[in-house]
């Protein structure tokens, strides 16, 4: 089997005048993390949506363990194995954090109980298990946006898409929850990592991908990335993110 679990090829998508993905052609290696980075209007969430199947590319290919799913739509890119959240998250704002997960658990095929007990792992896992039978209606934000991964874990992937999951975090839950996307790596999923908090997704990724207006500026090792002059200047030196790097 291929060592890349999912490549692109000139994935191109437009909406009205706006060029959000112009020639993106990148892979993801099998059992990595993937830090995405780029200035905001980059096109890093709508390369997701694309891949995801939330949106269907105008021209380009997408193989995913070498099969096409150019085409694919979320629920079927979901059945695949691929799982992602969004940056507003998708949580059920009238059901508690454990039937937000067991839900998810659901869709694999788990018995009710078994559903739970996974549930609960994972809400442990994410440091979410004090809010087992909270409404989700009563997390913040950022909270959301962990459950939101945790509903993605649910679905027990083996690609999964992280959108800005750590923005609004305190700097302990970010040391907290980085500490579990790395042992969930080392239990063999694959992470693209999408954050604008460049201390943490260099220390993070093991390679990173920067894009910028809709296309490939690079991707390599953080450190060549994070030295790289073009990278510096389209994305290091515009304002904003200049104090994380
Ligand atoms: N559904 C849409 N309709 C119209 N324009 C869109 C839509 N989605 C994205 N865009 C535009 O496409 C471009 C890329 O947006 P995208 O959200 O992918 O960037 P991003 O790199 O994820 O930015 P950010 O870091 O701010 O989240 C932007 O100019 C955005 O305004």
């Amino acid at each position: 089997m291929s060592d890349w679990i999912l490549e692109t090829k000139g994935v191109q998508k437009t909406f009205g005048g706006v060029k959000a993905l112009q020639d993106i052609t990148f892979h993801i290696q099998r059992g990595e993390i993937l830090g995405v980075i780029g200035p905001n209007g980059a096109g890093k969430t709508t390369a997701i949506n694309v891949i995801t199947g939330v949106i269907a590319p105008d021209a380009g290919e997408i193989f995913y363990e070498s099969k096409p799913v150019t085409k694919s739509r979320l629920f079927l890119s979901s059945r695949m194995g691929m799982a992602r959240t969004f940056q507003h998250p998708q949580t059920l704002n009238s059901l508690d954090c454990l039937d937000n997960v067991k839900v998810a658990c659901l869709t694999r095929g788990m018995s009710h109980k078994e559903a739970e007990q996974k549930a609960e792992e994972i809400l442990d896992l994410v440091g979410l298990h004090s809010f087992l039978h909270e409404p989700s209606s009563s997390l913040n934000f950022a909270q959301r946006k962990v459950l939101d991964m945790a509903r993605a874990l649910g679905t027990q992937p083996k690609l999964l898409f992280l959108d800005e999951v750590l923005t609004g975090l305190t700097d302990e839950e970010i040391q907290d929850l980085v500490k579990k996307i790395r042992s969930l790596k080392n239990q063999g999923l694959t992470i693209v990592i999408i954050e604008h908090l460049v201390k943490v997704i260099r220390s993070v990724s093991d390679r990173l991908l920067v894009l910028d207006t809709g296309k490939v500026l690079m991707q390599d090792l953080p450190d060549v990335v994070l030295s790289n002059p073009l990278v510096i200047e389209s994305y290091i030196g515009k304002g904003g993110v200049a104090q994380n790097a």
